[in-house]
């Protein structure tokens, strides 16, 4: 099956289209799994596999961020393998490595990914440039997902400024990857801030295709209301992913499980006029 026929079913199938983030911090695990007689790589292994099992009838995608399992050591990085075996086969993961580099590194960065594990897309960074993507789109059945408006306030500093043609930086890199999709057999999506709903716009329209992978509502305060307005004419299907605010939901609870999945079944409610418009 193709990326985009999974993702489409994906999102169908479970009437939503959140994506949850796997952003495992020591710092913020429940209380009672903080306590555990483990090692600080069983608790997080712990966590995750409940936060996978709680919440798998509310999403159509987990977004496991590389960052934060590298932080672990060695024993993390087995630990991802582990945590994409625990997330069901129907549903879109993405690793969020956020790589880019030279073609020759690209081609081994997307062996590692592609090849070396059962991730179905990956986040991207183009600063190097658009051949560096290249290594990473040779397969239909495998996206991947480009910084174009990212939803931190340093987007400010590179992807909105302005070009000659008065275009800003993302919205010329929005162009580029519509041109590059047409000779690619691999679907290229784009990551775009939800708290950048104002800027959004321009961007998404030189891209209307384009799957979006969507960060920034939760703990960043995106706005979910803006950006349904700003995804009106928006024909890719989006993905909107929360971590903090759904996986640490329940620290305040002796019943964190429940609070996990009464955040995420919560979010995918509030993602309905979104959803709808795609399923
Ligand atoms: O590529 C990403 O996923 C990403 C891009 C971006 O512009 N902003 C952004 O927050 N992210 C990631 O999305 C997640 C957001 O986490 P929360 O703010 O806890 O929902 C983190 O894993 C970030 O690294």
């Amino acid at each position: 099956m193709s990326f985009l026929q999974k993702l489409a079913s994906a999102i169908s199938d479970n009437q939503s289209c959140l994506c949850v983030g796997l952003d495992p911090n020591l710092d913020l695990l429940p209380t009672d799994v903080q306590e555990l007689d483990k090692s600080d790589v069983q608790k997080v292994e712990r966590f995750l596999k409940t936060v996978i099992e709680v919440t798998q009838d509310h999403c159509a995608a987990y977004k496991p961020n590389l960052g934060f399992f590298e932080a672990l050591g060695s024993q993390g990085w087995e630990l991802f393998f582990r945590i994409l075996d625990e997330i069901p086969s129907d549903k879109i993961i993405i690793a969020d490595a956020k790589r880019g580099d030279i073609s020759s590194t690209a081609e081994h960065y997307s062996k590692a990914f592609f090849e070396q594990t059962e991730v179905d897309a990956i986040t991207l960074n183009p600063l190097m440039g658009f051949e560096t993507l290249e290594p990473f789109l040779a397969d239909k059945d495998k996206g991947i997902y480009t910084l174009a408006l990212t939803s931190n306030p340093g987007a400010a500093d590179l992807l909105l400024q302005k070009l000659s043609s008065g275009q800003t930086i993302s919205s010329y890199i929005a162009q580029q990857l519509s041109y590059k999709q047409e000779n690619s057999e691999g679907a290229i999506g784009m990551v775009v801030g939800a708290t950048q709903a104002e800027d959004l716009r321009p961007v998404i329209t030189e891209f209307s295709e384009a799957p979006l992978l969507i960060p920034g509502v939760g703990k960043q305060g995106g706005s979910i209301t803006a950006l349904a307005d700003a995804l009106d004419d928006h024909l890719g299907l989006p993905l909107i992913n929360s971590s903090r605010s759904i996986i640490y939901a329940g620290n305040d609870t002796s019943h964190w499980e429940q609070a996990v999945s009464e955040s995420a079944e919560q979010l995918t409610h509030q993602l309905r006029p979104i959803t709808k418009k795609y399923v």
